[in-house]
């Protein structure tokens, strides 16, 4: 077992010394990059392609100048001392001092065994120390010994950094979820460094790690591939914006800026989904027969007139009925496009149905049998050629009439016009509504599959991106002219002849790609506004609560399928939510995802953790990992007296009051004062606002209305349950002659 070593007054001096040398080689290393960043500005003028190039050197070192400023904080909070050989300081990013590390990156492998040595397995450290600082100031030194002789060394369970940990634990919460990198432990590590490739789905109780461990990894992955995930970008997303604001923090404080936090409902560009539904009506959404069912309304898009329709062009009355659209419709469907790109097959069909009409009627040569009289060879029956023929279908595609019978027939539609026409005309009792008002969050997975079946009209657009090409091979091309003449000039000083020139080493082709890469917006601004932009890692958090619609949108977001899915099957609120890993992820991947747990609780107290195992028996929790010495209580009065609890509590830790959606209105009109900022040291939320984040004290209203409000209540309340970090309030209101009353 590792044992605490108590720390000299000169080791604290020697650690104070490392600790100032390193944040001075700190400020050096802003001082440069604030330097560079001026000089960068100061060059003015230039072709647009050195100011693009002059653009995107400036945010580089703007951006290396934040991540610095980030890690300003706990810059140092480790050392590893091995059995032989230089103690390693380990921090939130790596510093070198010519070729020594002063600072080793927490992410890099030297560091592992900061998080999983043991006595049993101590990976070759004698001693693991961690380091407590205040601003600059080095306030204590935690250390551990990892001596295998120590009897009963085969402690497992054992919490590496105790002192440490349980400092963290016992903190008062912000409303901002902080990193947790100089207390991660084992378990968790083993699911941050994980390899990068697959499915990795991490289940556990609530208070796990689950959410931290996400976005530890997701700095782990960006450090250990950086070429490969900054250029495609790596998505976190999260159930709310509430959820996402609570989590913003932790990246930037690890150094980590280039990721995109993202809900399920922010995920197609243009659409900003916040209308509000009923659950009941987002279940139906996010159910998988919906793909069928948005399928079937496209082919009802496609149709071929029920009764004849009439068209007059020029004076001539011509007619389509269904047997004469119909071969139209066949070719178009039988082409394999999607809906809008087999438009055209559709409406050469029926424009050659119509110009067919219109030649009978101006071609018709009723002598073509006898032209001439007499015993004259037979001639055409129609007298118009084929370019007369191209002519007619010509005139035919530009009337007004015609087009607008081709866009009732077989419209070109938008997934917004497709999917606002579905609702407004549809007889699903659950989807009916009127056209306009914005997009609710389940609309959006419906937005993205009806892109996918409809498929854009990009002719144009893909005009343009040639011309686009053609324009950079012209320009590169000129560069590589002129660095080539440069060369055959300079080249007569012997000593720089064999310096490569970069007409050299690069093609025409290659330098137009390159300069269409080093574009000024980075990976995550253009992954952000691309609807069909391939993540290279995509993190799901409460992933219980996607729908099998939402899945279909983010397996489409990540084609390598390289994903971290972070959850837990028994806080599953959501209608359409998960029952099973392997439900929802076999049409994707078969079988092949691992399955990594986390069993220990670091939010819940054990006496908190208790009482939800009394009042949720059927639910297995995990281990809670300390005790806060209170245990819950339990009290009745009136809404009144509610009001009155939540007074006496101001400035006593954050405090959530969690109520049923039921009685949200009810006792948000006792609780005025409360808002849903979490940042707020009291606020009000439903249990599927609060779902994911944790305050010092709860206030649960009614637990048993939750329990009993929806099909998934227990779940509902397991999650209520456990998000106080030290203090739980049950208020049951009671009958009026109760009111005010405690029991
Ligand atoms: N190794 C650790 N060191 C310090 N704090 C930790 C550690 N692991 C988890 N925590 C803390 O425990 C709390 C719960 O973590 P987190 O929110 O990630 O859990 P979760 O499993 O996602 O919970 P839920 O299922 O409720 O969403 C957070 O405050 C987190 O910072």
């Amino acid at each position: 077992m590792s044992s605490l070593s108590s720390v000299s007054a000169t080791e604290f001096g020697e650690e104070q010394r490392h600790v100032t040398m390193i944040y001075t080689r700190l400020d050096e290393m802003r001082d440069r990059e604030r330097t560079r960043l001026a000089e960068t500005w100061r060059r003015t003028g230039g072709t647009p392609e050195a100011r693009a190039q002059r653009d995107s050197a400036a945010r580089g070192h703007a951006e290396r100048l934040a991540r610095y400023d980030a890690v300003e904080s706990g810059l140092c909070f480790g050392r590893l001392d091995p059995h032989d050989g230089t103690p390693l300081r380990i921090g939130r990013i790596g510093i070198h001092d010519t070729e020594d590390p002063l600072l080793v990156d927490w992410r890099a492998p030297a560091a592992r065994p900061f998080y999983v040595a043991t006595a049993v397995t101590p990976y070759g450290v004698a001693r693991r120390r961690h380091i407590r600082t205040r601003g600059r100031t080095v306030v204590g030194l935690d250390d551990e010994v990892l001596d295998p002789d120590v009897a009963a060394a085969a402690a497992s369970g054992t919490l590496v950094g105790e002192a440490a940990l349980m400092a963290a634990l016992d903190a008062h919460r912000t409303g901002r979820m902080r990193d947790i990198v100089e207390t991660i432990q084992a378990e968790q590590d083993r699911v941050i460094r994980s390899a990068a490739g697959g499915v990795l789905v991490v289940q556990g109780g609530p208070g796990t790690g689950k959410t931290a461990v996400a976005l530890h990894r997701a700095a782990f992955l960006l450090y250990t591939h950086r070429e490969q995930f900054s250029a495609r970008g790596v998505l976190i997303v999260g159930p709310n914006p509430t959820f996402l604001r609570y989590i913003s923090q932790v990246l930037p404080s690890l150094a980590e800026t280039g990721v995109v936090l993202a809900t399920p409902g922010d995920l197609f560009p243009g659409v900003d989904a916040r209308r509000a539904e009923p659950e009941a009506v987002a279940e139906v959404k996010g159910r998988a027969a919906m793909v069928e069912f948005l399928a079937g309304a496209v082919r009802d898009r496609q149709r071929v007139p029920a009764a004849p329709i009439e068209i007059v062009v020029d004076r001539h009355v011509l007619r389509l009925d269904a047997a004469s659209c119909e071969p139209a419709r066949r070719r178009a469907r039988a082409s394999g496009r999607l809906h809008n790109l087999a438009r055209p097959i559709f409406a050469d069909g029926i424009l050659d149905v119509l110009a067919a009409q219109v030649a009978e009627r101006i071609g018709d040569d009723p002598f073509w049998d006898d032209p001439l009289g007499e015993d004259d060879a037979p001639g055409e029956r129609n007298l118009l050629n084929a370019a007369d023929l191209a002519d007619i279908r010509d005139d035919l595609a530009a009337d007004p009439g015609v087009r607008a019978v081709l866009d009732e027939l077989w419209p070109v539609l938008t997934p917004q016009r497709f999917l606002g026409d579905l609702y407004a005309t549809t007889d699903h009792p659950d989807l009916r509504r009127a056209p306009g008002g914005g997009w609710t969050p389940a609309d959006v997975p419906l937005l993205d599959e009806a892109a996918e079946l409809l498929g854009a009209d990009d002719s144009a657009a893909r005009a343009a991106a040639a011309r686009e090409l053609r324009t950079r091979l012209e320009y590169a091309q000129g560069v590589l002219d002129i660095t080539a003449g440069s060369k055959s000039y300079e080249a007569e000083a012997d000593d720089e002849a064999e310096i490569p020139n970069i007409a050299d080493v690069m093609e025409a082709d290659m330098l137009a790609e390159r300069l269409a890469d080093r574009q000024w917006r980075s990976a995550a601004e253009r992954a952000a506004a691309d609807r069909s932009w391939a993540y290279g890692h995509v993190i799901v958090d409460e992933a219980q609560e996607v729908s099998p619609m939402a899945w279909r949108m983010l397996m489409r977001r990540c084609p390598s399928r390289s994903m971290t899915v972070v959850g837990d099957l028994a806080q599953t609120g959501a209608g359409a939510g998960a029952e099973s890993w392997s439900e929802v992820l076999s049409p994707y991947v078969a079988d092949r995802w691992r399955l990594a747990e986390l069993t220990v609780s670091y939010r819940t107290p054990a006496e908190i953790m208790a009482y939800a195992g009394r009042m949720i028996p059927q639910v297995e929790l995990p281990r809670p990992v300390r005790s806060s010495g209170v245990e819950p209580r339990e009290l009745t009065g009136d809404l009144s007296g509610l009001a009155a609890i939540v007074a006496a509590e101001a400035g006593g830790g954050s405090l959530a009051v969690i109520v049923g959606a039921g009685r949200f209105a009810e006792v948000a009109a006792v609780l005025p004062e409360l808002g849903q900022d979490v940042e707020e040291p009291a606020v009000l939320l439903t249990v599927t606002q609060a779902k994911g984040l944790e305050f010092d004290h709860v206030v649960l209203v009614d637990p048993e209305e939750i329990r009993a409000g929806s099909r998934r209540g227990v779940n509902d309340l397991y999650v209520a349950l456990t998000r106080a970090t030290q203090r739980l309030t049950i208020y049951r209101t009671g009958p009026a002659e109760c009111a005010g009353g405690t029991r």
